[in-house]
Parts: C-alpha cells; structure tokens; sequence
C-alpha cells in the first residue's frame, strides 16, 4: 500500500456539497457513512473518490451498515472501521470482504465517558487483534492528565495502534500520538465540522507540525570538554547522516591558515575567542549540518545564545580524567602549563554549569565507542513525521 497522510480528515458532511468541498482539503479522508443525507448516485460518486479513505458507519442496523461498508469496499476504501461492540458475525463477514479486495480492517473502541485502566484497554486490543483487525484503534474520554498517559503509554507495547483520548484535555493527545508510532490522527475540516470532541481542524494540525519541524530543522552542534570526542563524533555522524560536517577549530585553522596553538600564541585567547564566535555565527545558518565546537565555545554569552536558539545543542559529557586521557600527547593551548590536570579541573568547573545551561541534550560518552554515541544521537534527534 502507498504511503498515507498522516492527517486523515474526518468529513462531517452532512450533504454532498458539503462533502465534496471538504474532500479537496487532504489526501486522507475518513468518510462517515452514517453522517450523511445523499442520493444512491451522490454516495457512489463519494466512495468512488480516488482519494484514500476510511469508510466508517457507525448506523445502528447492522444490515444497513453492512451494505454500505460492502459498497465502500468494492468502490475503493483502503479500510473500513467497524467497532469491537458489534457482534462477531458482522465483524467476520465485513472482514473475509475486506480482504478480497486491497482494503484493511481497523477495529475500534470508543468510551465517551472515561479512559480505563491500561489492562482493560490491552485486553481490549487483544480482543480486536484477535478478530483480525490490521489497526486497532483505541478512542477514549480523557477526563485527567493521567488518562493521556495511559493512551500514550500503549504505544510501547502495542503495534498497529492508533490510540488518542477526546475531549478538550485529550486534545494533546491526537498530536502526541503521530510521535509515539500511530500511522495517522483524525482532523476536521474546521473547528466548527469536528466529529469527536477534541479534533484539532487539519490547518491547525499542520501548522503545529510544520512549526516543530522547522524548530528540529536546525543544525546540530556538539559541546563538551577537550578530548571529549566533538571532533570525531561530529564526523562520524555527519558521514552516517549524510550531512555537512563543520569544526569550528578546524574552518578557523583553514581561514587564517594557522594552527589554533599558532593563534592562542601570536595573538592571545580573546583574539581567538572572536573569531570563534564570528565563525560560529556563520555556519549555523546551515540548516543540515553537525558543528562541532571547541571546547570553550560557551565561555561566550553571545555564542550561548546562538547555540541555544540556533541549533539542537548536544552536550558530550565526561569527567576530565576520561578527557584528558584522550588527547594525550596533542597539543591543546589552554593545557600548556605545569599542572594540566588541575588546569583541566579548574577549566572544567568554570564550564560545567554553562555545557548544562546550552545544551537541549546531554549524552554521558564515557565508556560508549563512536557509534554508540551516533546511535543515541539518531535516536535522541529523531524527527517522527
Ligand atoms: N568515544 C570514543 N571512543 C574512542 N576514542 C575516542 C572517542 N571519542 C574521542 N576519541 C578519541 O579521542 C581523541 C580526542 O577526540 P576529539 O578530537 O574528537 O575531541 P574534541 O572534543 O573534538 O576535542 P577538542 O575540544 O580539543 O577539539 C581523538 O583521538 C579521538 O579519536
Ligand atoms: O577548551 C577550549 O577552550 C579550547 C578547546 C579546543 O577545541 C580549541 O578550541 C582551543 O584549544 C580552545
Ligand atoms: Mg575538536
């Protein structure tokens, strides 16, 4: 099967203009057969749209309901949704016809009044799974915070799920769904054409995703202590991911054709640190990037701020002995002195606070080797639409 929207929009009709005009707005649709007053010639030209869709019916009669979702299946649905409450012959009938033809089975629950305990709603999904549902659907009355948890917590353990709460506080629920594994969530056409109390209108949907992409389009940049390993995990990850690597210390190397030790020795730390922050402004302009920063990058406000604002910022976190340890014998400025270790220490300490202020995300790197590392920032970045 092709690949769905993941907003499939709930038409509400009632007649078919109004259904026709709703139908142009996505790509994924539900129909809910039994919201609508139309003729036999207006409700075949609706199933036969080349749109795909749900067929949903939720009438009473189960004759009436079986034509209709029959009809649907031979005019083109990619699913029919029939509800675990109906009786085992309507569910075995409707399911051995959906599957002589490219259309799916999703079986759902629906409690208007209350979420039930996360056992009762995994034996409720066993039930559907076992009646041969492709996408169990779970839709419940979210009456507490903890009712969203209960939904969302599901996800862990149960495939083919699409799982949300309605009502107003299980609103958040229909969007946080798409990033814990449902295929798709249910949208109306506008606020005032909701079928479930709760939807948010497709515009709106798209909206919020569309914003947190754009937030997570953003370069990635990696900070921590010297020798934590920003350089060679920045690399590693940017071949992997197929994107643009860029190391501070190295691109000012390049432009001033001089070693960074050259730099802090011609002409001292401060000089060094504006160019830092001149070529940190610079290349986190790029969206599809990993920079990997000096060590001293956050010593800067300025270059707190763009790190902060400007990129997903990913703390590499070590203790100085595990640091220290990795750039033995390579030259690092700020360590040309008697006692390194405890200019290390006292380096450390100064920063600490700023590494953990900047950053979005923080992985504990000691003991993980450089893939490891780039596994958990895949998974920590991952971006679910
Ligand atoms: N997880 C790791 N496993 C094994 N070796 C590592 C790991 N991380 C870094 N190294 C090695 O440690 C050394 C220092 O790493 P790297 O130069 O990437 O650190 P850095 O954080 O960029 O340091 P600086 O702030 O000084 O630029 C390199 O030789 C690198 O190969
Ligand atoms: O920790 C620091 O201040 C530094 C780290 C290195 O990456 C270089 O940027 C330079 O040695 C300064
Ligand atoms: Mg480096």
């Amino acid at each position: 099967m092709k690949k769905l929207s993941k907003y499939c929009l709930s038409i509400s009709g009632p007649d078919f203009e109004q259904c026709s005009q709703q139908l142009q707005l996505s790509e994924f649709v539900e129909l809910r057969l039994d919201l609508y007053s139309l003729s036999e010639e207006e409700l075949v030209s609706l199933l036969k749209t080349p749109k795909d869709y749900i067929a949903t019916c939720r009438i009473e009669d189960e004759k009436t309901s079986i034509t209709l979702l029959k009809k649907a299946i031979e005019l083109g649905a990619n699913f029919i949704d029939v509800d675990i409450r109906r009786t085992e012959s309507f569910i075995n009938e409707l399911r051995e016809y959906s599957s002589r033809y490219d259309c799916k089975l999703i079986i759902s629950y629906h409690n208007y009044k209350t979420t039930p305990a996360k056992e009762e709603l995994l034996s409720i999904y066993d039930r559907g799974i076992s009646f041969g549902a492709d996408i169990m659907k779970l839709a419940t009355f979210v009456n507490s915070e903890s009712d969203n948890s209960i939904l969302l917590g599901l996800y862990s353990i149960c495939d083919n799920l699409v799982a949300f709460g309605m009502g107003e506080l299980g609103k958040i629920s229909r969007l946080a769904s798409l990033y814990c594994g449902a295929q798709f969530t249910y949208v109306s056409a506008s606020s005032t054409s909701t079928t479930a109390s709760g939807q948010y209108s497709y515009s709106e949907m798209k909206n919020i995703i569309s914003a947190i992409n754009q937030e997570q389009d953003k370069p990635i940049s990696l900070i921590g202590f010297m020798g934590v390993g920003k350089t060679t995990v920045g690399d590693a990850f940017a071949k992997q991911s197929k994107i643009k690597f860029i190391d501070i210390d190295q691109e000012i190397e390049k432009q001033t054709s001089q070693s960074i030790s050259s730099i802090f020795e011609t002409k001292g730390e401060d000089y060094f640190r504006s160019l830092e922050s001149k070529t940190l402004q610079d290349v986190t302009t790029n969206p599809s990037s990993v920079i990997s920063c000096g060590g001293g990058v956050i010593t800067r406000e300025e270059n707190r701020i763009i790190l902060q604002e400007k990129t997903i910022c990913i703390w590499l976190k070590a203790d100085v002995e595990y640091c220290l340890n990795q750039i033995e014998g390579n030259n690092r400025p700020l360590l040309e002195v008697n006692d390194p270790l405890k200019k290390a220490q006292d380096l450390y300490k100064s920063r600490e606070a700023f590494y953990k202020e900047v950053s979005h995300i923080v992985i504990n790197v000691k003991g993980k080797s450089i893939a490891q590392i780039c596994k958990i920032i895949n998974e920590k970045i991952n971006k679910p639409l």
